[in-house]
């Protein structure tokens, strides 16, 4: 069996769609263009490319891009500061503080200023507690997109054994969370799991968020799961093959053996060209839903 290729790429152009559609009608109707701050602190070059790819996709989908590049030497105090201008500006409607921060500075600290209203991350104590309430939240862009991915090759997840391995505020967490609203029996795993392969043998769907090149073997696999790779590894590619997406001497690869994997899965997302763009198209989703809310539209 060879597994179905879910292809984001082409989820994600339909979601952005969507927020376009809805950007232009919050214009026409309200007199509104949303507004999206991205701030990020030093030179990270992987953190730039996302960056710059979020404002291009932001103009894309109609919405002005509001970009705040600080040095690596930025204060705690300074960058809180400009979370709190943010917050305080009519402009804005998303914010989003790009992660990982330099090591001086405390993430949760600067997080937790962000108004919970404009937290298009949906990282916040407020958003966090509302997702696990079940409550109407702003949810984190990862977890929604993988979600939205899942729904494309399974309408019905209910009773389903869900695995996700990683339990990040910013991946793991929500998206076990996400998985228990669509009434999976989910199964978080992490660095300090026992028998690691036997958990993820027994995913109907599972999902790597670990930040380990394919570590995930073909043999964790249980035949026909649905497989979403969430991670973005950069690793060196001496072969430089004719994948359009290798860049000077590095290509992408996720947390999953892709090719072994797929052999085995019933479905599968690829790496790049998978979750990735689904990320894009739900943060801008987020600050249109922002946006209007804001207005009480
Ligand atoms: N596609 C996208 O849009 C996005 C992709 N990513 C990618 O997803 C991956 C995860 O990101 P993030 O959640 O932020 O990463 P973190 O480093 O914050 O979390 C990694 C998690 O994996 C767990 N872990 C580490 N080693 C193992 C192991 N051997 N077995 C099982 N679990 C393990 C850790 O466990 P413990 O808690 O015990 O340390 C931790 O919970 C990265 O590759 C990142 O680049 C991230 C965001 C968006
Ligand atoms: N506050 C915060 N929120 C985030 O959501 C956040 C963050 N910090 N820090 C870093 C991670 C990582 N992340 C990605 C977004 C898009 C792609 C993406 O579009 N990937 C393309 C490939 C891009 C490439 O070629 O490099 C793909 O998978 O097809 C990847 C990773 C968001 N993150």
């Amino acid at each position: 069996m060879s597994a179905k290729i879910i292809d984001g790429k082409a989820v994600a152009k339909s979601v952005r769609d969507d927020v376009a559609a809805g950007v232009a009608a919050l214009e026409k109707d309200h007199g509104l263009v949303p507004g999206l701050a991205v701030v990020l602190v030093g030179e990270d070059p992987a953190s730039q490319v996302y960056v710059r790819n979020k404002g291009i996709a932001t103009r894309e989908a109609g919405m002005r891009s509001i970009e705040h590049k600080l040095r690596a030497e930025t204060s705690q105090d300074e960058v809180i500061a400009l979370v709190r201008r943010l917050n305080g500006d009519d402009e804005v409607d998303g914010i989003l503080v790009q992660l990982p921060l330099p090591d001086h500075i405390d993430a949760n600290a600067v997080i937790n200023e962000i108004d919970p209203d404009k937290d298009v991350d949906g990282l916040t104590e407020v958003n966090a507690g509302r997702l696990v309430l079940g409550k109407e939240a702003l949810v984190p862009c990862t977890p929604q997109g993988s979600i939205l991915l899942i729904k494309t090759v399974m309408e019905d997840m209910s009773g389903a054994n869900a695995v996700v391995l990683g339990r990040s505020i910013l991946v793991g967490k929500p998206l076990a969370s996400l998985l228990l609203a669509e009434h999976c029996t989910v199964t978080t795993a992490h660095s300090r799991t026992r028998g690691v392969e036997e958990v993820c043998r027994q995913a109907d769907i599972l999902c790597a968020a670990v930040g380990r090149p394919e570590i995930v073997k073909g043999d964790w696999i249980k035949p026909g799961a649905v497989v979403i790779d969430i991670g973005i590894n950069r690793v060196e590619a001496p072969e430089q093959g004719p994948n359009s997406e290798a860049k000077g001497k590095t290509r992408l690869v996720g947390d999953v053996d892709f090719d072994a994997a797929r052999a085995v899965a019933g479905a599968i997302t690829p790496v790049p060209g998978g979750v990735g763009p689904m990320t894009i198209a739900c943060l801008l989703k987020n600050t249109l839903t922002a946006a209007r809310r804001r207005r009480g539209l």
